[in-house]
């Protein structure tokens, strides 16, 4: 999720925070090396704990760092750093953390920090870590027993349908154990049982339905296990398991603004489910979609996308093939416009969001009105 930057982030640093700043700067050319010994000595010291994590771990020590790297930076920025922390808390629940286990990582932590931040080591340097450590863990294991009074800690679904739309397309719907809320925009997180602990991001292809089933558009990406697996593997009566729904690229109902969406590729999942909610809202805001694909064939989903424009005369669809036109999806949608009074939702590979919050900013629409998951989430989203 995009920590939001609060206004106590004008604040000068804190000590502790130019201090674990400091650290953090020491590091990050040796990234790799630091997490690779912080977690062989969480794995030495506390082999129980390595049935936890996922049998390979080169995601995993990345998402580490990420996490560390994101608290860092807004340490002084307390109420950005809490929203953050509270999401890391409660999705940290599905992998089995408990609260006994925030001490030993913490413990574990700082050992790989200062072997390998030496050279500006010192006791106030640890005593800014365990503090910051300290409160930040207290915040995870705070929100995660919250949450534990209101949702399970995961759900199972079983594979009710599953299409192969191209050679790497699969649409999927799965039926959970329990009801299942979410929001038309939000996505999850769906751990396959041929992957055990690898957990990836999918985005909910429809709004919330009658019948609780969910869908889900997936792409096998050539060396993304889970992907390949849902798309070349997964069958009706296959049972996956799904983390909390999680993100913020929702309808605001409140207001009836035009939406303007961008999907590109299995990015126009999102896309379709935040047509549906507009639809069952009720509402007449226009709704312009435009759906961007590499060839004709790669737009899967653009014979449903169709039909909702001929049942909704609010919406429009309008494809967007790279081969076609030599242009892609920013250009295209540069050409239409002006888009004043429009709320801008970009979903699909990170380097199309870049492109598109430059495209939309350059002609003029506000960085608030433009939505998009964050684009390290949408990096490991679907490998
Ligand atoms: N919530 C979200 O943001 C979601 C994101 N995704 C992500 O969307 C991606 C979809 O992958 P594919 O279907 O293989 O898409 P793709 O690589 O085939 O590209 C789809 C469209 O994006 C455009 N595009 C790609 N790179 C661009 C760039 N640098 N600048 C401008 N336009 C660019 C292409 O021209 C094409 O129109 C995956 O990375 C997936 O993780 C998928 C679902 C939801």
């Amino acid at each position: 999720m995009p920590v939001q930057r609060s206004a106590s982030a004008v604040e000068p640093a804190s000590a502790d925070a130019v201090l674990i700043r400091r650290t953090m700067a020491e590091i990050a050319p040796i990234a790799d090396k630091v997490t690779s010994y912080f977690y062989a000595l969480l794995f030495v010291r506390h082999p129980e704990l390595r049935a936890l994590f996922p049998a390979a771990m080169d995601v995993q020590r990345d998402r580490l760092l990420k996490a560390l790297l994101t608290a860092a930076e807004h340490l002084d920025d307390t109420a950005a750093l809490v929203g953050y922390l509270r999401d890391l808390g409660r999705g940290h629940r599905k992998y089995g953390t408990r609260a006994e286990h925030y001490p030993v990582l913490g413990e574990c932590l700082i050992g790989a920090l200062s072997e390998y931040a030496a050279a500006v080591w010192s006791p106030e340097t640890e005593a800014a870590w365990v503090r910051a450590y300290t409160t930040m863990s207290q915040t995870m294991i705070d929100a995660a027993a919250m949450d534990e009074l209101l949702s399970p800690a995961w759900w199972h679904a079983e594979v009710v349908t599953h299409e192969l739309r191209t050679p790497d397309v699969a649409v999927l719907t799965v039926r959970p154990d329990q009801p299942y809320p979410f929001l038309a925009g939000q996505y999850t997180s769906l751990e396959t049982p041929w992957w055990p602990r690898v957990w990836r991001h999918y985005s909910f292809a429809s709004a919330p339905r009658s019948d609780g089933l969910l869908t889900f558009h997936v792409k096998a990406v050539p060396a993304g296990w889970v992907s390949r697996a849902l798309v070349h593997r997964a069958r009706p009566g296959d049972v996956i398991r799904l983390g909390s729904p999680v993100g913020s690229m929702t309808v605001d109902h409140k207001t009836d603004g035009g939406l303007l969406c961008l999907g590109g590729g299995t990015g126009i999942a999102p896309i379709k489910a935040l047509v549906e909610d507009v639809a069952e809202h009720g509402a007449r805001r226009r709704v312009e979609v435009f759906y961007g694909a590499r060839t004709e064939s790669d737009l899967y989903d653009i014979d449903s996308m169709l039909g909702l424009q001929r049942a909704h005369p609010w919406l429009s669809v309008r494809p967007v093939i790279d081969q076609r036109a030599f242009r892609r999806l920013p250009d295209a949608v540069r050409e239409y416009g002006p888009w004043t009074g429009y709320d801008a939702y970009l979903s699909g590979p990170p380097g199309m969001i870049r492109s598109s919050v430059d495209a939309l900013r350059g002609i003029g629409v506000p960085s608030h009105r433009i939505r998009h998951d964050a684009v390290e989430e949408v990096l490991v989203a679907g490998d």
